[in-house]
């Protein structure tokens, strides 16, 4: 379980996350739906760990443990791992050198080439390389598939369906029903409601706090009804007045 206990976060005398406070179980996908700004990418950092974001208030606390202190390293060989926005990009590194990391994870051919079925790749990309070679598109199905054979124990994936076509939906599904299945909590950050429907639970971020949560059906309506023409960015503001502290 992945508990997220009153964060705070301030950058230039603004709270970007506002005594944010959420529970992550195993085997269950959630959706962070909010629109650009809101604090979304912010929350990913802070759960990974990264340096520029370690200077937050409130706790993350992981099977129990305060992890707060724990560098991305430390996270990461404790099983959290980040899907990048970007699509990843590795010179002179192959697609089967990425996937079985240098050759670490000693991976069957089947299971290789099932994997890559998964993310819509056929085998005969374990022999290109992880550069520009590869479209955005590929490298992020490559990424993917990679996190699949890691098997983490959180996945954070910060806009899965970014350099992906609308074809790609129901691979973006499977790989979100694989990783579960798996086991890992997964958390994914969009601001596109067909991926936020896929989850089993959605909050809504503004303002750095959680504004809603629930079924993603209902949040992503609600979304809809509040976000999409909203004209105060990061004041959330209900049909009841503004949202008290
Ligand atoms: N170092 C910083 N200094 C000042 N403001 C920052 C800093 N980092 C982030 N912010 C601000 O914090 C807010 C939240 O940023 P964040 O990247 O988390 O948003 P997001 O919800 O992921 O948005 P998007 O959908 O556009 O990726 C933004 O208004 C951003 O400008």
């Amino acid at each position: 379980m992945l508990e997220v206990k009153g964060i705070k976060l301030v950058r230039d005398e603004r709270e970007i996350l506002n005594t944010l406070t959420a529970t992550f179980e195993s085997g269950r996908v959630y959706a962070i739906l909010g629109n650009n700004g809101v604090g979304k990418s912010t929350l990913s950092y802070v759960l990974m760990g990264l340096e520029s974001h370690r200077d937050y208030e409130g706790n993350v606390v992981f099977d129990g443990e305060e992890i707060d202190l724990l560098s991305v390293s430390e996270r990461a060989r404790k099983g959290i791992t980040l899907g990048w926005q970007e699509p990843v990009r590795f010179q002179g590194l192959t697609v089967k050198e990425y996937l079985t990391l240098g050759g670490k994870l000693k991976l069957s051919k089947e299971e290789l080439n099932e994997t890559l079925s998964v993310v819509g790749l056929n085998n005969e990309y374990l022999d290109r390389f992880v550069d520009e070679s590869l479209s955005g598109g590929e490298r992020k199905r490559v990424e993917l598939a990679s996190i699949i054979l890691i098997s983490p124990k959180v996945t954070i994936l910060d806009e899965p369906d970014s350099g992906i076509d609308i074809m790609s939906m129901e691979m973006i599904e499977r790989v979100l029903e694989r990783l579960s299945d798996k086991g890992s909590i997964v958390i994914i950050i969009t601001h596109r409601e067909e991926i936020a429907r896929m989850a089993d639970e959605a909050f809504l971020l503004c303002g750095g706090r959680i504004l809603a949560s629930g079924e993603p059906e209902e949040i992503v309506n609600f979304y809809r009804k509040l976000c999409d023409n909203c004209q105060h960015i990061n004041e959330p503001i209900t049909e009841g007045g503004q949202i008290d502290d």
